[in-house]
């Protein structure tokens, strides 16, 4: 690209003319974990981020039988959950050994495998998730999984809008970003490029069976995700404030009004990338708290375990049915 403002200009028209175009093609074409040609032509790929590469390790090996990617905010919980898929999944381990955590040469993220599932963390936020996102997915295609057989879970906290008692599963149907648009804006060789943020309904609707059968409290609603935890999802109680108690419930009365039933800071980059992949994937985030009442988060940490545990319930659940384990 050369530097005059003319040319950037036509680039500019050019490709984002292009972007338009290129939602389109993307939802024709098959689903593909991969659509970059120059991943061809490079010696090797270094996933930097989970400590893995095509060369440095046997990807296919490691990862040819995965079908199921959970992701999660916290190291902790997904180490957790990986355990807690040994037991449901009656995964086999011969005597002393232990699951790894096979991101461990790396302290970004935690990643382990138990049979066809993962179970990673993403940290908090667009930024973190994406990076892992592109080493995820690229990580698949190395190890030449089939990704119309590969389904990705965000299994997550979130607070909750419109008197949804906390501790409701929402399973979103769509993500919008903080002033509701539905789609991720990624700044790309200086444009925003928008990306589409839709998620799966027929699997939405498969997971609230399942919820219903496991008789856990959940709901389908839009997913509102913000780039900040304070002034993103309009709290009165960050360093900064600028607004009232007053606009900060206008605020939020208004994105209920228009379906959000809850908020988070993933769902649009995980709902983006994974339809540009055309990979089913669904977002089912627990309540912590009804937004409309309050900010802080002091729920007991009992009870706020238990209720992280109810997303998990459901996608282990329904895991176990696709395996064909109940
Ligand atoms: O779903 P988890 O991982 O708990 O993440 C939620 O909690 C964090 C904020 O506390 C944000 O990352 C938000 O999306
Ligand atoms: O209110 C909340 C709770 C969890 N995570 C969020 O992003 N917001």
């Amino acid at each position: 690209m050369h530097g005059s403002v003319d040319e950037l200009g036509i680039l500019m028209g050019q490709i984002l003319f292009g972007v338009v175009q290129y939602s389109r093609i993307v939802l024709k074409n098959e689903p593909s974990f991969v659509r970059n040609p120059s991943l061809a032509c490079m010696e090797e790929d270094v996933l930097y981020h989970i400590a893995l590469g095509d060369k440095s390790h046997d990807l296919k090996e490691m990862f040819s039988d995965v079908k199921f990617v959970c992701f999660g905010g916290s190291p902790g919980r997904m180490q957790k959950f990986a355990f807690q898929l040994v037991d449901e999944l009656k995964y086999k381990m011969t005597a002393g050994q232990t699951l790894c955590n096979v991101a461990g040469g790396s302290d970004r993220y935690v990643l382990y495998k138990v049979g066809p599932v993962i179970s990673v963390s993403h940290g908090m936020g667009i930024p973190s998730l994406s990076i892992l996102m592109h080493e995820i997915l690229k990580l698949l295609h190395h190890a030449e999984c089939s990704p119309s057989d590969v389904t990705f879970f965000r299994i997550g906290t979130s607070g909750g809008l419109g008197s949804l008692e906390p501790g409701t599963v929402v399973i979103s149907e769509a993500a919008v970003d903080g002033i509701l648009r539905p789609y991720m804006e990624v700044a790309t060789l200086g444009m925003i490029i928008q990306h589409p943020a839709l998620l799966n309904q027929e699997l939405n609707a498969e997971l609230m069976a399942v919820a219903g059968e496991a008789e856990i409290k959940a709901v389908c609603g839009k997913t509102m995700c913000t780039y900040d935890f304070y002034e993103g999802q309009a709290r009165l109680d960050g360093a900064f404030c600028d607004y009232t108690p007053e606009d900060k419930m206008a605020f939020l009365k208004r994105a209920h009004s228009r379906r959000v039933a809850n908020i988070e800071m993933e769902s649009l980059c995980f709902a983006a990338m994974t339809h540009r992949a055309g990979i089913k994937s669904a977002v089912l985030c627990v309540t912590l708290l009804d937004r409309l009442k309050g900010d802080q988060i002091c729920t007991p940490h009992d009870i706020m375990e238990e209720w992280q545990q109810r997303p998990q319930r459901i996608v282990i659940k329904y895991i176990r049915k696709q395996l064909g384990l109940e």
